[in-house]
């Protein structure tokens, strides 16, 4: 399997994570809005509004939070939703937050619900309760805590209660990148890497890469160490090609898993309708992965349809193995 492809490198990736919004590639909608709301900010000496930031994993969610407190010139503290045990480790986090800070919260659909109940007055009116003393004389206190700016990233929204997404101002959706950004990101990943590449092999790399620029770097890692030892470190459009291959993605940027999942389908359920945790044990990968990782892409390229009895393998899906499409009634 190819897993280290899909899932991060801290060095890595902070080595080739943009920090400023000219140099992040794509999501141009999202950037102007976000540029505009910061600028805003600014000029009123103001705090930034919460910021809630949803899509599929590697497509820039925690890039944009960094560059965000950047371009407010703020400090920025992060977590994660599943790490926060109770309110009192979030009260902790919230009272050291200067004005104008950045609270970043990862997979903010993790969090526990008395945590998420914790943070709302927190987000509204920036005050928390904090318990003081214990046993008889245990007593709630109000404090004021500095005014903060919240980005939650979350790769499942739909997931998110609706009381959480409601106190976000600016709630931005990533889509996956096409073929022509990945390739201006792979180009500028290979020159901070100091690797030689050519347009098509730039352009090979950008389009099996599944519209995501983590997977569109990590390919790039990897077509670097083939061009190393088969060539003269020099990444071709030829050469990314049979990098490609050796990984198993094909020329549709299908990996693995993907085509598992797709001929499982097909194969032991009939095409489907077939609910997630048959699917899960089948394919031998958890469920939630599934949900954020693979299907979200086979969706958006027509291979999957999710439907309340369950997922069904489009016809498209069929063509993919070369096969026909069971007749429709
Ligand atoms: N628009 C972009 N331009 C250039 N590089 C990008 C862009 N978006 C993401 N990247 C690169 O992809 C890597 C992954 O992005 P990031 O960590 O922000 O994804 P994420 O959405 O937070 O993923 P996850 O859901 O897994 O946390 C970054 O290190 C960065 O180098
Ligand atoms: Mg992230």
């Amino acid at each position: 399997m190819n897993n280290e492809i899909i899932t991060p490198d801290q060095e890595f990736e902070q080595k080739l994570r943009p920090s400023r919004f000219e140099d992040f590639t794509g999501q141009e909608k999202i950037i102007e809005r976000l540029e505009l709301f910061v600028q805003a900010a600014r000029q009123r000496e103001d705090v930034l509004d919460h910021v809630l930031l949803s899509g599929p994993p590697g497509l820039g969610k925690t890039t944009l939070s960094y560059i965000l407190a950047e371009a407010m010139d703020v400090n920025i503290k992060c977590t994660s939703g599943p790490v926060i045990d109770k309110p009192s480790d979030l009260a902790g986090l919230l009272t050291s937050l200067e004005r104008g800070d950045v609270l970043f919260i990862d997979e903010i659909h993790r969090m526990q619900r008395a945590v998420e109940e914790y943070l709302y007055s927190a987000m509204e009116d920036f005050v928390i309760d904090i318990v003081i003393d214990q046993g008889p004389n245990a007593r709630s206190v109000r404090l004021n805590i500095q005014p903060f700016t919240l980005i939650g990233a979350t790769t499942r929204a739909g997931m998110l209660s609706a009381p959480m997404r409601s106190r976000f101002g600016l709630v931005n959706r990533l889509d996956y990148y096409d073929a022509l950004t990945l390739c201006k990101i792979v180009k500028r990943s290979a020159s901070i890497l100091g690797v030689e590449i050519e347009d098509g092999g730039a352009m090979e790399i950008a389009s099996r890469s599944r519209g995501t620029p983590r997977i569109a770097n990590n390919l790039l890692r990897r077509a670097r160490d083939y061009a190393q030892v088969k060539a003269d470190n020099i990444i071709t459009a030829d050469l990314a090609d049979q990098a490609l291959n050796l990984l198993d993605i094909d020329g549709d940027g299908l990996e693995e898993m993907d085509k598992r999942i797709l001929s499982c389908i097909i194969e032991k359920f009939g095409g489907g309708p077939v609910g997630i945790n048959s699917m899960s044990v089948s394919v031998g990968e958890e469920a939630d992965t599934i949900e954020e990782v693979y299907e979200p892409y086979l969706i958006q390229e027509g291979y999957l349809q999710r439907t309340a009895q369950g997922r069904i393998a489009t016809d498209r899906a069929y063509a993919k193995f070369g096969l026909v499409p069971p007749a429709k009634d």
